[in-house]
């Protein structure tokens, strides 16, 4: 049985979590945190996280950037493995949460679905092919008209994914509004669409001379995301300190 905290526990991801635990006769959410709290959950739930003091395995984050610093230094005290997964962190943020996985298990992921994380090894592959041939390269991601940060973190490590791939040949240009100029070829596009109740959309374009390849991922439902930190919260609570990411628990290394 997997004993989880989950931070961010009144959210949209926070209660997508909730019911997949309850179905889940290996993990039980143990404690809830969250700044606002109604009193609906079967746990108890603590507006403080400095007040909690419930013994768990693991916790797991949805919340709010702003909350990254003490959800960090929590797990750090407390010995907590954690599965981190908000988005639209700072680099003293990223740099912190590096610290930190040199004394705990520390998996982050920007997307928890098997279809993205499966889609970063075929964009590497993909991406070895096309530059050189001179295709230019745009991500278009669209999401819900809550979502707070832009571009979405998982749209970023698709570019990222792609540049390391490129040994890092790529700039990231997310407006083109700025500057009246031809784009570059070391140029990926990144576009922003936020609109209704969107779950999540990744399309990756490669457009070249004569043809246009498209490649796209489209969450339909957050259980998605929910299922995929479950599973992780079950792979890292046993690790050793370490930075791990979504593709481990995919590959069970
Ligand atoms: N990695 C992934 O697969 C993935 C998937 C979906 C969402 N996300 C990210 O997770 C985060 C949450 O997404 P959501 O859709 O559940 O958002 P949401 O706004 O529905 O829920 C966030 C919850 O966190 C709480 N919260 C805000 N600030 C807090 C703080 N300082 N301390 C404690 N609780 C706080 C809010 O009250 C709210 O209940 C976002 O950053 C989103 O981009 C990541
Ligand atoms: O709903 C959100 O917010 C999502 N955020 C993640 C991101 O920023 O990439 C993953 C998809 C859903």
């Amino acid at each position: 049985m997997t004993r989880i905290i989950m931070h961010g526990c009144n959210g949209k991801m926070g209660q997508m979590i909730s019911g997949i635990c309850s179905e889940d006769a290996d993990a039980e959410i143990v404690a809830g945190i969250d700044i606002a709290d109604e009193g609906k959950n079967a746990y108890p739930v603590f507006t403080d996280i400095t007040a909690c003091d419930v013994d768990a395995d693991v916790m797991i984050d949805f919340s709010n950037a702003k909350a990254a610093d003490a959800v960090l230094d929590y797990c750090v005290e407390k010995n907590l493995p954690l599965v981190f997964c908000t988005t639209g962190l700072s680099e003293e943020q990223l740099k912190k949460a590096d610290e930190a996985s040199k004394k705990i298990p520390v998996l982050k992921s920007a997307n928890m679905s098997l279809g993205i994380n499966v889609l970063f090894d075929l964009l590497k592959q993909a991406v070895k092919v096309f530059a050189p041939a001179g295709y230019d390269i745009e991500i278009v991601e669209k999401h819900h008209n809550q979502k707070l940060d832009a571009p979405s973190g998982t749209a970023l490590a698709l570019a990222d994914a792609m540049n390391d791939a490129m040994d890092q040949a790529y700039k990231y240009v997310y407006d083109r509004s700025k500057e009246r100029k031809k784009r570059e070829k070391n140029e990926i596009g990144i576009s922003a669409v936020r609109g209704g109740t969107i779950v999540g959309e990744h399309e990756i374009i490669f457009a070249g001379k004569d043809e246009v390849i498209e490649i796209k991922h489209t969450a339909y439902s957050r259980a998605v995301f929910g299922k995929g930190a479950v599973e992780a919260a079950k792979y890292i609570q046993d690790k050793k300190a370490g930075y791990y990411d979504m593709q481990d628990v995919v590959a069970g290394n």
